[in-house]
């Protein structure tokens, strides 16, 4: 039987691509991304990571199981020393002030991305929850390993791109597949449904990021 994370990430494909193939994405990669629009995905994603840290906690309270809970808290807790110790560097390379970080709001997209998040644990629970958060670990290691390929000319995107292709991600990855494809195997039909819905629901929100951050949106 074909795994349950090879039929998620099927019935993502074409936002997958689409993904790849964000000038975001593309600039990033030869070198061209004006410093401007990194500095604007930076400050939307800082405020991406501190709720997707809080969901982390809150999706631990969900499970009895006391190993999928250290799991989903240590997930937190890397997030605070790894991911957010990395963009806190980016964001004293660009000189972006605690002011600036305090002042900025959520652009639409990263607004209804995280909201989706919280919707997704509150409305369907723990496991759908997983597959939503899947693709933020899933995505960005095959974008980090498909840039990693020919790097990117500016110093600052190359590091970015090798905070993604790393082994510590690929360790994190397969933990979260492994966990994905374990609660698939409880799920009645109707949860992996709900499952496979919160998949696509969370890859469209990873595609509309990057023209988010691309196009510097605002609520008006
Ligand atoms: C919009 C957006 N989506 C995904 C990531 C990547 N990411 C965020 S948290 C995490 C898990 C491990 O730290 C990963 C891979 C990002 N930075 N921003």
């Amino acid at each position: 039987m074909t795994e349950f994370t090879a039929q998620l990430r099927y019935a993502a494909k074409d936002l997958w691509e689409k993904s790849m193939e964000q000038p975001f994405v593309k600039e990033l990669q030869s070198g061209q991304l004006p410093l401007a629009t990194f500095r604007f995905y930076l400050l939307q994603d800082r405020y991406y990571l501190a709720e997707f840290s809080k969901i982390h906690r809150l999706m631990a309270k969900k499970t009895t199981s006391q190993e999928v809970q250290r799991f989903l808290l240590a997930g937190a807790q890397d997030l605070q020393e790894c991911e957010i110790t990395m963009q806190q560097h980016f964001l004293a390379e660009l000189k972006v002030t605690s002011n600036e970080i305090k002042e900025t709001d959520a652009a639409p997209t990263a607004y209804a991305y995280v909201n989706h998040l919280f919707k997704t644990l509150e409305k369907d629970g723990l496991a759908p929850c997983v597959c939503a958060i899947l693709p933020c670990y899933w995505l960005y290691q095959e974008i980090g390993q498909a840039l990693a390929q020919t790097g990117s000319p500016v110093a600052l995107y190359q590091k970015w791109i090798e905070t993604y292709d790393s082994d510590w991600y690929d360790v994190n990855v397969s933990r979260m597949l492994k966990l994905t494809n374990d609660l698939a195997a409880q799920a009645s039909e109707r949860e992996r449904g709900q499952m496979q819905k919160a998949f696509v629901r969370s890859s469209y929100y990873e595609c509309r990021f990057w023209q988010m951050a691309y196009e510097q949106e605002q609520w008006q």
